[in-house]
């Protein structure tokens, strides 16, 4: 009894596999490479979503095929408070999609580009998210190899989670990895310097993160590859004749610490978990309570504004200027024959397997450690009809399974983004 009717006529099935038939959509909040970022609805749960879609022949033009697929498999294995988690994944003839918490605060490059000077106890607090989120992804075996402002969002509270995982990858102790990949400014010198790297590079990235987010400048500079090559393998840290005034010793020092050159002394990088400790223990964190902090209870120092948009609401605008064809609900076509696909098409189709956080038996990091699927949508459903209106209920299913209660103050006055208003019928630039 799964189905019950959409749009007058559409029955939607939610006993069988979750397609994009199952969410409302609504408005646009980012751009990827390949498509654009925008807020559903789960038309029966009514929890809001980011859906991240892909356009399979873009993809395909653009070779990143194996990326998609990598990132749609590593996401299966991840559950974290401080990262973006993956909640379905599913497609249709034209469109791989990613159905991910929302995070309505906005990307640290907006909040960098927005600011001139963030305090240096935001930075601290965010830094100290992220270090629990590389940890967690070191222990699950993964590199994330793209750590940058850009890549790190921020829910409706200001908590900081790390998202896009296109490069990141499975690492094995026997095996150093050699490919090049990444943001070339964020790049450890053994990424850069082609010897061989592991999960050290990690720290390196976030090192570079927060050198930029207390300075509103990076630390290594080159117009060209090679000369950025160099600076990150040979230029010494300089910091703003001002740093002292903007960040304390002990954060300065955290900066060198994880960018340091020498991996065996690198903050982070000791073995059999001591590196962590190293962290946990510097004194630029006394003041971070780690249990609270990573069950979600520390206040973050900076929330941001949900009165207004937390990204460039540009993106939607391309769907309604008619430069780019707006997403719809498409219904596959029916026996497509995989042998008639052409090869990567038929690798999309084989391999990007449809994936319903709420039927996995994965285990969840949060405490009590009840598989993800136990997650019920009756107490989401409760924090919903308590408020009266639609919240981001992604981030309140994090703070109620963290065992924390969500202050209703602070859903009262958050920016719901408005539904799309109907695009116009796609003309295309030809016609
Ligand atoms: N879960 C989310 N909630 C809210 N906004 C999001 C979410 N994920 C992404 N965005 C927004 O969409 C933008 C693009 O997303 P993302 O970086 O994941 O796409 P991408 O295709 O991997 O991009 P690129 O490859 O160019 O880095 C982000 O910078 C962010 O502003």
């Amino acid at each position: 009894m799964g189905a019950v009717l959409c749009c007058l006529s559409e029955p939607v099935d939610y006993d069988g596999e979750v397609n994009l038939f199952h969410f409302d959509l609504h408005r646009a909040v980012g751009k990827g490479a390949f498509g654009k970022v925008r807020v559903v609805e789960h038309k029966r749960s009514k929890k809001l979503y980011a859906l991240k879609y892909i356009d399979k022949a873009r993809c395909i033009k653009q070779k990143a095929v194996a990326n998609v697929i990598q990132e749609r498999r590593l996401l299966e294995e991840i559950d974290h408070p401080f990262v973006v988690n993956l909640r379905y994944a599913f497609q249709d003839d034209e469109n791989c999609f990613f159905v991910l918490d929302l995070m309505l605060g906005g990307d640290l490059r907006f909040h960098l580009e927005r600011k001139r000077h963030i305090k240096e106890e935001v930075v601290r607090f965010w830094i100290a998210e992220l270090t629990s989120a590389v940890e967690y992804l070191h222990r699950q075996r993964i590199i994330h190899r793209d750590i940058k402002p850009d890549n790190i969002l921020l829910d409706a509270m200001g908590h900081a989670h790390l998202t896009d995982f296109n490069v990141a990858i499975h690492y094995s102790e026997r095996r150093m990895h050699s490919s090049v990949a990444g943001s070339m400014a964020y790049m450890a010198p053994e990424v850069v310097g082609r010897k061989g790297y592991s999960w050290s590079i990690d720290w390196w990235s976030l090192g570079v993160t927060a050198y930029e987010l207390l300075f509103h400048k990076r630390p290594f500079d080159g117009r060209t590859a090679e000369l950025m090559t160099n600076s990150i393998l040979k230029d010494p840290i300089h910091f703003p004749k001002d740093a002292s005034s903007r960040c304390s010793d002990a954060g300065i020092s955290v900066v060198r610490g994880l960018l340091e050159r020498n991996i065996s002394h690198r903050l982070g990088c000791r073995q059999n978990g001591q590196g962590i400790e190293d962290i946990h223990r510097h004194p630029w964190f006394t003041s971070i309570d780690w249990d609270s902090l990573e069950s979600k209870e520390s206040q973050p120092p900076f929330v941001p504004d949900m009165k207004q948009a937390n990204f460039d609401v540009s993106h939607e605008l391309d769907e309604f200027l008619m430069v780019e064809k707006p997403l719809t609900h498409s219904k596959r076509k029916a026996n497509a024959d995989l042998d008639k696909l052409k090869p990567e098409m038929r690798q999309l189709e084989e391999q990007f397997t449809v994936y319903d956080f709420s039927r996995s038996k994965r285990m969840s990091y949060y405490p009590h450690n009840q598989p993800v699927g136990t997650q019920s949508e009756s107490s989401d459903r409760t924090a919903v009809s308590q408020t009266n209106t639609l919240v981001p209920t992604a981030t309140i299913a994090e703070r109620s399974l963290a065992g924390s209660p969500v202050p209703p103050d602070s859903i009262a006055h958050m920016y719901i983004p408005p539904p799309m208003p109907p695009p116009p019928a796609h003309v295309s630039p030809s016609s």
